[in-house]
């Protein structure tokens, strides 16, 4: 069993990783800097060995610069747009009923909502009473631990590894960067040594179908896809498929859509109890349900995470597009009222643009 773990970059990044997988009882080398699995097969590997991951992938990954321990400040870049307008509040003299006005209708204007912003104000208060601060800059680091502390319930590891294969369902809206996330998922995947099968469950857009296929050529992994027909029937043959091939890890990509279109709602929950149905060991298919959610949609990411959850039960979120977006407060709302694990973050469209949700560091880059 393995998990998605934080995990600080080193620096410098060691010498490549060998392309062979590690022996089944020792630890695979780690790629520096990466946040991703550790130990994908603890101590117990399955008997039949995984495909390894080619040579390409692995050297890849091994290789990537060392722009990558610059992300966390990609992250604070693309959330400057969101942290400005709070942060200006900071540059007063005097802590007083105006600056906390101002730094509510930051707040808001970030998309934390009424709810999330209030209960930030009064713990804010609190703690800046309890700490006897007189400057505003002081109150900036205050908000920081605030931010961190009500963000800390959605940080959590997505565990890969306990069932074989472990089945993934990924949903979402339209665009909101499914396919993409789904692509830099299966790379870190099988960079680690896990053999992932794709499902194309969008059998309606063929564009859909070629994307996918493109990221799984990328990835040099798998895929099981239709024309036309009932996308349920793909999710279906993909747990079948997954299972006799020996995959760790089925990814099920479906159509994009919005929690107004009911039909496809219906669609989706039919997806996920078919999804149930192949699983014939009885192992709790469909193991985790995903939300992609568009980062700069800000509120209305907040109503989607309710409606799908209602709808198919998510076990937790990646959000997107975190790179330029003046609407990252959205995921103090989530927090305050829908509290799903925040898996990933995308901050970024390259493929290495994938990262695991650190509630500190999320709320440092928040403010600069
Ligand atoms: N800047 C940025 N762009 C992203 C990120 N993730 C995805 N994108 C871009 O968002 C656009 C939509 O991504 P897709 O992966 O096609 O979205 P989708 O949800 O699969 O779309 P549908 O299949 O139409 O539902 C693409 O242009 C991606 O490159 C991200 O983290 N940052």
């Amino acid at each position: 069993m393995f998990s998605f773990f934080k995990k600080k970059p080193p620096a410098p990044e060691p010498a490549p990783a060998e392309a062979t997988p590690a022996p089944a009882a020792a630890e695979p080398p780690e790629p520096a800097g990466r946040n991703w699995l550790r130990n994908p097969f603890g101590g117990s590997k399955p008997e039949a060995a995984p495909d390894p991951p080619p040579a390409e992938v692995a050297a890849e990954v091994a290789a990537e610069p060392a722009a990558r321990t610059g992300w966390v400040d990609r992250l604070k870049l693309g959330l400057r747009k969101t942290g400005s307008s709070i942060t200006t509040v900071f540059t007063g003299t005097r802590i007083d009923e105006a600056l906390y006005e101002q730094l509510e209708e930051a707040l808001l204007m970030a998309d934390a909502g009424v709810k999330a912003t209030t209960v930030l104000l009064d713990d804010l208060r609190r703690r800046v009473k309890e700490a006897r601060a007189t400057e505003p800059a002081a109150v900036r680091g205050l908000l920081v631990d605030a931010i961190a502390d009500m963000l800390r319930p959605l940080q959590k590891p997505l565990v890969i590894g306990e069932h074989k294969p472990t089945v993934v369902m990924v949903a979402g809206v339209n665009g909101a960067g499914k396919t993409t996330s789904i692509g830099k998922l299966t790379r870190h995947l099988a960079a680690h040594q896990a053999s992932v099968l794709l499902a194309a469950a969008d059998t309606f857009r063929a564009a859909a179908r070629e994307q996918l296929a493109v990221w799984a050529d990328r990835n040099y992994v798998e895929t099981i896809s239709q024309q036309g027909g009932d996308p349920a029937a793909v999710a279906f043959d993909a747990v079948n498929a997954g299972r006799a091939r020996g995959k760790d890890v089925v990814l099920v990509d479906t159509a994009g859509r919005l929690p107004t279109q009911l039909h496809l709602m219906e669609e989706l929950k039919k997806i996920r109890r078919t999804l149930v149905k192949a699983d014939t060991a009885g192992t709790g298919v469909p193991h985790e349900v995903l939300l992609v959610i568009d980062g700069n949609t800000g509120q209305n990411a907040l109503m989607q995470v309710k409606a799908f959850d209602d709808a198919i039960g998510l076990t937790g979120l990646i959000v997107t597009k975190l790179d330029g977006t003046a609407k990252g407060g959205v995921l103090a709302a989530i927090a305050q009222e829908r509290p799903v694990p925040v898996y990933f973050i995308g901050v970024g469209e390259k493929l290495e643009d994938l990262e695991t949700f650190d509630a500190r560091e999320f709320a440092q880059a928040l403010l600069g």
